[in-house]
């Protein structure tokens, strides 16, 4: 009898293993609430105490002061108080949790134990908010969910792109009519092209003129090239582009003067002028000069037209996409000027921890902390701001350059014809055609 009880016992035991792991292979969030979910409760329950003692989130019934004679001595309580939970509710990606506060407490505490917290319940990280005064949410994801991303959606808008997916499981969504302008930093390899591929590739069938700025002669934007109304290709050309923008700038702005509106969007749609967005391919190329005396009067001018388009374009529906491999003063002295105007961040993979911190570091410092994690495996994963403020850790949707080429190629007939840019191009193209 015992020994076929035992092969019975081991048969089930891998049945149960074999189901399991299909179980988990395709229906991950049932895995979840069946399995991990559980364990994590019992986890957060069974080390909340000790958590919240080892943390500081405790108080003491009495106070931690005393007079000793003439002496005043502090001092641990004997029975510290921990904050007072509730239930661990089950999410798609992991469990949540909520603090009530001790009078006197603030989320601080929470929010720089986030990494002690991740490590007791054994998850991939816990993010904290304050939905509340006097109440602190503990969100648990179990595993990086921008290791395997699915698909995320989001409704179709005009200016606005589906980029790629959220850690918390949203759609990652760049939406230029909410966030004008962007700053993309990566190291080599870190994802930069493919997330501008993907912008393009969702901007391509939309009612918008693409100009783009790529200094290293056109590899990588001139893949866009048939949906492309400019694309210049060395620093003489974006200084004649950058300038008919701003020339044509200020001719919306007399459109808008002249109509009585403060911005273009206000204009009745048949009057409204075509939004143009301009995607700069390696800010770097602009800004770094060989030190003659032409080369830095370009940069100059590269650097006042960017930083004017900046300043005005977000009513007059002229946006910047910047991108670059590094951002920091030393590139020039608009650098900073710029980045104050590019109120959209997204940091890659980067080399040095003052290009985070330049990027990300001026909206929130934890922020630059989780984007300093980034390895050299998670390519195309980033930390974006978040249009409700805040910070957010996302991956972009793979699109390899064929099939931006093929986006780019399908729509080129709705390219807009950008008349003075287009001239000024080819005058700087061909200087000889000027005369
Ligand atoms: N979201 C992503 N998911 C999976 N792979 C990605 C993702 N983004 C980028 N990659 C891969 O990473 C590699 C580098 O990507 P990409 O060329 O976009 O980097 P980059 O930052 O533009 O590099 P460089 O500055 O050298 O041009 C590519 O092979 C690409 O397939």
């Amino acid at each position: 009898m015992g020994p076929i009880l035992l092969a019975f016992f081991l048969a089930a035991l891998a049945w149960v293993l074999v189901a399991g792991a299909a179980l988990r292979e395709r229906h991950p969030v049932v895995f979840w609430y069946l399995t991990g979910y559980p364990l994590t409760v019992v986890r957060i329950v069974r080390t909340w105490r000790r958590v919240a003692q080892l943390n500081d989130f405790t108080v003491s019934r009495g106070p931690t002061r005393g007079l000793l004679g003439e002496l005043v001595v502090t001092g641990d309580a004997l029975k510290p108080i921990a904050p007072r939970i509730s239930f661990p509710k089950a999410t798609r990606t992991g469990a949540s949790v909520e603090v009530r506060l001790h009078p006197g407490q603030t989320p601080a505490v929470f929010i720089s134990a986030a990494d002690a917290l991740a490590h007791a319940w054994r998850v991939h990280a816990v993010r904290v908010t304050s939905p509340e005064r006097g109440l602190v949410r503990l969100v648990a994801t179990a595993g990086d969910p921008l290791k395997r991303p699915s698909l995320a959606a989001a409704p179709a808008a005009h200016l606005s792109a589906l980029v790629g997916i959220l850690e918390s499981g949203g759609a990652w969504v760049m939406n230029l009519r909410k966030i004008p302008h962007w700053l993309i930093v990566g190291a080599t390899q870190s994802g930069k092209s493919t997330l501008l591929a993907r912008l393009v590739a969702q901007l391509a069938p939309q009612n918008v003129a693409l100009v783009g700025v790529d200094c290293k002669g056109g590899m990588e934007l001139g893949l866009f090239n048939p949906r492309l109304s400019a694309l210049t290709t060395c620093r003489r050309e974006a200084v004649a582009v950058l300038g008919a923008l701003v020339t044509n700038l200020q001719d919306r702005m007399r459109v808008c003067r002249d109509a009585g509106v403060r911005s273009i969007w206000d204009l009745p749609a048949k009057e409204r002028p075509v939004p143009v967005v301009v995607i700069v391919d390696e800010l770097a190329e602009l800004y770094l000069t060989d030190g003659t005396r032409e080369a830095k009067a370009q940069a100059e001018q590269c650097s006042t037209y960017l930083l004017r388009i900046a300043q005005l374009g977000a009513a007059l529906g002229v946006h910047l996409v910047v991108a670059g491999q590094r951002v920091g003063s030393d590139l020039g002295p608009g650098v900073t000027a710029l980045r104050a105007q590019l109120s959209g961040r997204i940091c890659h993979r980067v080399n040095d921890p003052g290009t985070a911190e330049m990027t990300l570091g001026d909206l929130n410092k934890d922020a630059v902390v989780v984007a300093q994690a980034i390895t050299a495996d998670e390519k195309g994963t980033a930390v974006c701001t978040g249009a409700e403020g805040g910070w957010d850790r996302a991956r972009s949707h793979l699109t390899t350059p064929e099939e931006a080429r093929r986006t780019a190629a399908k729509y080129s007939d709705l390219t807009p014809v950008l008349r003075d840019v287009h001239r000024a191009l080819l005058l700087a193209a061909t200087p000889e055609v000027e005369s």
